[in-house]
């Protein structure tokens, strides 16, 4: 008789989890699969808070199952490994980021670029091939096929380093394909949260003139000195507006709710490309005449495939990049969430799983 999904996971797990559209977070058990001939099972040591997480537990696009266990930037410690595993070993510091799961055989999964695959399981909130609900990082141990576990390098801190596993390779992969990750570009940065803050870290890593645009104008200062941009564009300013536009080859939008694209479009250079990458609950206004005049384009970008993934680690390990955060106790996830709702956050929170999740264990 086939086996019942509980049944082919028989490791016991914790975590925490949101039960309904309220987003709130609270301790719940479930379990994991067995360690399969290809898996890595890693102790969760961090996970950090991605805003697609707060998208998530308040089913802000409309397709949460609940329980709903978040969670997509996970780094731990491996403690058990299958019989064809090579990639590493009990010991090494890893790291999963937004997917587990894909067809291995389409174009896209052939070309390294699973990301893309119709058949991709997401980290959470996604139903895996044996039919369960996949559960994130917000738990104690988590259990991922070789293919999706990035080898974190040495030289980069574990605390800081894993927001880059989903908000690092968002902005690295659009920046590279879409030909902005070359000296003398001038790019602009919208949305200075997780993903903004090291967009600006990975362009000017790459050589290009980097300009943040926000409604902000208290980030200017951080900005300029802490982050390492060129320039600062307070968009609610018409003259500094006017001042910049036709000045841009790129945007990287990371804004997490609707705002108008009719002002970022008038920064950019013919041929500018507006990159979409922030993921807002409802559809945007999008003019087309500022599009037609300068043959400009307005595109999207999602994380990146497993290859992309790690060059992105080792990359950011080479430059020196990592995240700006703020370490939290597990039983602060709900106070966190309403404040990365208010963007009262420099620029990720970060769950100290290993040293805190036990406790809250009822
Ligand atoms: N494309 C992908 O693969 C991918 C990956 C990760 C996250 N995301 C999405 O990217 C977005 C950003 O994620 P994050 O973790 O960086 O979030 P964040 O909350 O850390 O940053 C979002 C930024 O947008 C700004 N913002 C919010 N509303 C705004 C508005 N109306 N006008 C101007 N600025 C505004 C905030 O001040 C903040 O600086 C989210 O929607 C998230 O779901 C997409
Ligand atoms: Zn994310
Ligand atoms: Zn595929």
């Amino acid at each position: 008789m086939a086996k019942s999904p509980e049944d082919r996971h028989p490791v016991k797990a914790f975590g925490w989890a949101a039960t309904d559209p309220s987003g709130d977070l609270s301790p719940f058990k479930f379990s994991r699969r067995e360690t399969g001939d290809e898996d890595v099972r890693f102790k969760v040591l961090y996970c950090w808070i991605c805003h697609t997480d707060l998208h998530s537990i308040k089913n802000d696009w409309g397709n949460s199952t609940y329980p709903l266990l978040p969670g997509h930037e996970i780094v731990g410690e491996v403690t058990e490994v299958g019989g064809k595993v090579t990639k590493v070993k009990v010991g090494d510091k890893v790291g999963v980021g937004g997917l587990v799961g894909t067809c291995h055989s389409c174009e896209n999964c052939l070309n390294d670029l699973e990301i893309y695959c119709p058949k991709l399981i997401l980290t959470y909130n996604s139903i895996h091939t044996d039919g369960t609900i996949t559960y994130g990082g917000y738990s104690d141990h988590m259990v991922a096929n070789q293919r999706y576990i990035v080898r974190f390098p040495d030289n980069l801190r574990l605390a800081a380093g894993a927001p880059l596993l989903c908000a690092g390779i968002t902005v690295y992969s659009p920046l590279k394909y879409f030909g902005l990750a070359e000296a003398g570009k001038h790019v602009g940065v919208v949305g200075l949260g997780g993903l903004g803050h090291v967009a600006v870290k990975f362009a000017k890593a790459f050589g290009a003139k980097v300009i943040v645009i926000s409604t902000s104008p208290s980030k200017m200062k951080e900005a300029l000195e802490h982050l390492g941009a060129d320039s600062f564009l307070a968009s609610r300013d018409p003259q500094q507006m006017q001042a910049a536009m036709g000045t841009l080859d790129g945007i990287i939008d990371t804004v997490s709710a609707v705002h108008p694209l009719l002002p970022l479009l008038s920064l950019l250079k013919s041929n500018g490309k507006l990159i979409m990458v922030g993921a807002p609950e409802k559809p945007l206004e999008l003019p087309i005449f500022p599009l037609l005049m300068g043959r400009k384009t307005v595109a999207g970008s999602m994380g990146g495939g497993m290859k992309e993934t790690q060059e992105m680690i080792d990359f950011a390990a080479k430059h020196n990049i990592t995240a700006d955060i703020e370490v939290i106790s597990m039983d602060y996830v709900n106070t966190a969430m309403e404040r990365l709702d208010k963007a009262d956050v420099r620029y990720r929170f970060v769950i100290d799983i290993g040293n805190t999740l036990a406790a809250t264990k009822p």
